[in-house]
């Protein structure tokens, strides 16, 4: 397939470059050859150039054209290794039960706590239901005739009974707190594995991912995701289970001791209070889905307006921002008091239910006991086993909300489990211990969305130890080609290659290993400066540290702090001055020591004096390693082996021809002969502030 290929010299059109395009000329302008073009590495291998123009008007740089036969590529890669439980599909409680098990299985203490926990669970059931069987006796011997009421051994015996009832209720409080004790540290353990295997997934997801998630609803989920997985865990194994077997305790004890109809009306109660609590749960699943999303939003907005603190006040916008908010809270206000209303019904409804079934007990035993069918100690008997049963059922109720609350708090941790990262990682590992690396870039073209192409035909290359300025202007995709190189992206088409292997086929390990950036903005961690620069070898020793502080020429700076290296940095370091972070930023980059280095604008925001002392820095931590810098000022790029600019992208250049090989030739001729004063890149219409171009010249703008 025949493609264009652009090889572009950007210094052409560069007034202050000039200079350095004479240093450069004889190396680089080498490449203006078809045959030094063929044998480049830019030109893909096993790919043929078919021609070669040179191409530069009022809208473009010199371009260097080939028409090539591009090669492929292809790459090997594997997944990311799953290191969660499966998420399920749906959150249903029959799907979230084997994740959430999945989940506590980890936890080595999980058999045994658990088989504890039951065994307690079991004998503290017991002996509360033992409670009403005690007074039963205690009642039936109190209610015999006068003269054996009196007799000592019958009392002695009935208050020996009462204090037995007493006691059993005591001993199945208290083992009811202990079976919380046991199991605490499980569900405890269970929430912090999902919460802390959540943010490991999280930051493993691309960049694309997180560009469109705000900060605050990823928080609110972290945080909901936690409790519900504790929540569930616990409503289903202490309360779900434990209260349909004392169920069935009660109405197996109401059957015997009592009558098969006063058990019938307490398991019709049960049936009642489920169906009616699942219906109206089921209805308030609706508004909880909306409450949590309106959550999130409202806390997104406050998080952003926080992080944005310092353009919101220079704006004085801080009105709008609380109006914004406002507006937030009130939306959820109000959908949170629809669902606090069908609470309230289901609140309401379930104390009728339950108060229609111990009403209806009550009185059919009272009947009996009036007809002399059933002693008082049946009554009593009844009555205590129904509020035995009552508390669990309240509490049932409250735990089913709760559950299904949980349920659609986890669909969205199961949104984000299930989002999967999109570039596939390789399995081969870099070598750690050589210096530079060979760098090869071939034809790529890229673009954020299908409508809209950011690179079209990207090609360089560098060998170890070489460095590589890119050049262009704002928007041209500079700081692309080092997401590209980071493999933030992948290529729409074309490759990269680090020591002649595809991107694509080694591990993102090994690739951030190699490769440091020194950022157009540096954002610190709200830590101490010590902290931010170890951030860059977090097992490097004091010494290291100080080392590349004192290497990045931050250390005098840090020493004249009151607290130096304890200084807390603030929030995104805004504590420290633009110098200052980007000096903790080439700190650790010297701590990290990479292979190649690459500097995104990284002296963007010093004074001369302090760039000049940058600079010096930035160049002892180049030395030997292969450097991508990307600049608009010439003093940043003026030491570089090659110079690409990113300004015109290929589909927008016309077919190379005589003209352009001129105007080409005359913007280089003017370049050797220093007419270029400034050392501003122009910008995409190929002009900045101060100069044009008239007759195929760049001169000052009248
Ligand atoms: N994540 C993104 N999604 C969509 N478009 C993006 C994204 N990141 C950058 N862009 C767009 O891609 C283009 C190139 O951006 P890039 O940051 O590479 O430019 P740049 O040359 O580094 O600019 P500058 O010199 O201003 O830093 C810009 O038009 C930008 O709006």
């Amino acid at each position: 397939m025949l493609q264009h290929c652009a090889l572009r010299r950007p210094c052409e059109r560069m007034p202050r470059l000039q200079p350095i395009l004479r240093s450069f000329s004889s190396q680089q302008l080498r490449l203006a050859s078809l045959n030094s073009l063929r044998a480049s590495p830019w030109i893909p291998s096993g790919a043929a150039v078919h021609g070669l123009g040179f191409g530069s008007n009022q809208h473009r740089p010199l371009v260097i054209r080939a028409r090539v036969a591009q090669a492929h590529s292809s790459s090997g890669a594997k997944e990311n290794g799953a290191i969660l439980p499966e998420p399920p599909a749906d959150a249903g409680l029959r799907t979230v039960l084997p994740y959430v098990w999945n989940l506590a299985a980890g936890d080595k203490t999980l058999s045994w706590r658990l088989a504890v926990a039951l065994v307690l669970l079991v004998i503290s059931k017991a002996s509360g239901l033992a409670g009403p069987v005690f007074f039963k006796r205690a009642m039936d011997n109190l209610s015999q005739a006068p003269a054996q009421v009196f007799s000592t051994k019958n009392m002695h015996s009935a208050v020996l009974i009462l204090v037995l009832a007493a006691l059993s209720k005591a001993v199945s409080a208290m083992l009811n707190e202990l079976r919380y004790l046991v199991f605490a540290p499980l569900g405890q353990s269970t929430g912090r594995r999902v919460g802390v295997q959540l943010l490991e997934h999280i930051l493993r997801l691309d960049l694309a991912f997180h560009l469109e998630r705000q900060t605050g609803a990823l928080t609110r989920i972290l945080d909901r995701a936690q409790r519900s997985v504790v929540n569930i865990f616990r409503a289903v194994v202490f309360t779900f289970v434990p209260t349909a077997v004392e169920l069935a305790f009660v109405c197996l004890l109401l059957a015997q001791q009592v009558s098969g109809l006063v058990a019938g009306i307490v398991l019709t109660t049960f049936g009642a209070y489920v169906a009616y609590t699942v219906v109206i749960t089921s209805a308030a699943a609706a508004s909880r889905k909306e409450v949590n999303k309106l959550e999130n939003l409202a806390t997104g907005k406050a998080v952003d307006a926080l992080l944005n603190y310092e353009t919101v006040v220079q704006f004085n916008n801080q009105k709008l921002e609380v109006h914004q908010y406002n507006e937030l809270l009130r939306r959820y206000q109000k959908t949170s008091l629809d669902a606090e209303r069908l609470s309230a019904a289901l609140n309401a409804g379930q104390a009728l239910i339950l108060a229609m079934g111990v009403a209806a007990v009550m009185a059919l035993t009272g009947m009996n006991v009036a007809r002399g069918t059933m002693t008082i100690g049946d009554l009593v008997l009844a009555n205590g086993l129904i509020l035995q049963i009552s508390g669990p059922l309240q509490f049932l109720g409250y735990l089913y909300r709760d559950l299904r609350q949980s349920l659609v708090d986890l669909e969205s941790l199961f949104a984000i489990l299930s989002t999967k990262p999109r570039l596939k990682d390789g399995n081969f590992d870099l070598n750690a211990s050589a210096i530079g690396v060979k760098l090869w870039v071939k034809h790529i073209r890229f673009g954020y969305s299908p409508a809209r192409e950011v690179l079209g035909g990207v090609s360089f290359a560098a060998d170890p130890g070489q460095s590589i300025a890119i050049v262009g202007t704002s928007g041209s995709g500079k700081s692309t080609i080092v997401k590209l190189l980071l493999r933030l992206y992948d290529p729409g088409s074309g490759a990269l290659y680090i020591d002649d292997r595809d991107l694509r086929s080694l591990s993102q390990t090994s690739l951030r290993n190699t490769v440091a950036v020194v950022p157009q903005d540096t954002v610190l961690f709200n830590d101490t400066i010590y902290h931010n620069i170890a951030y860059g070898r977090p097992e490097a020793t004091e010494e290291e540290v100080y080392h590349a502080s004192k290497q990045a020429r931050l250390h005098d700076a840090v020493k004249r702090m009151p607290d130096g290296y304890a200084t807390i940095v603030g929030e995104r370091g805004l504590k420290l001055s633009g110098g200052e972070k980007q000096r903790v930023a080439i700190a650790r980059a010297f701590l990290k020591s990479p292979r190649l280095l690459i500097c995104d604008e990284a002296t963007s925001a010093l004074d001369s004096g302090t760039e000049a002392a940058i600079l010096r820095s930035l160049k002892e931590l180049a030395a030997g390693r292969t450097c991508v810098f990307i600049a608009h000022r010439l003093s940043t790029i003026k030491h570089c082996d090659r110079i690409l600019s990113t300004e015109t992208r290929i589909e927008s250049s016309p077919p190379c021809d005589e003209e352009e090989q001129y105007e080409s030739n005359q913007s280089s001729a003017q370049w050797s002969a220093g007419q270029y004063e400034d050392d501003v890149v122009p910008n995409h219409e190929g002009r900045n502030s101060d100069y044009e171009t008239r007759n195929n010249s760049i001169v000052p703008r009248i």
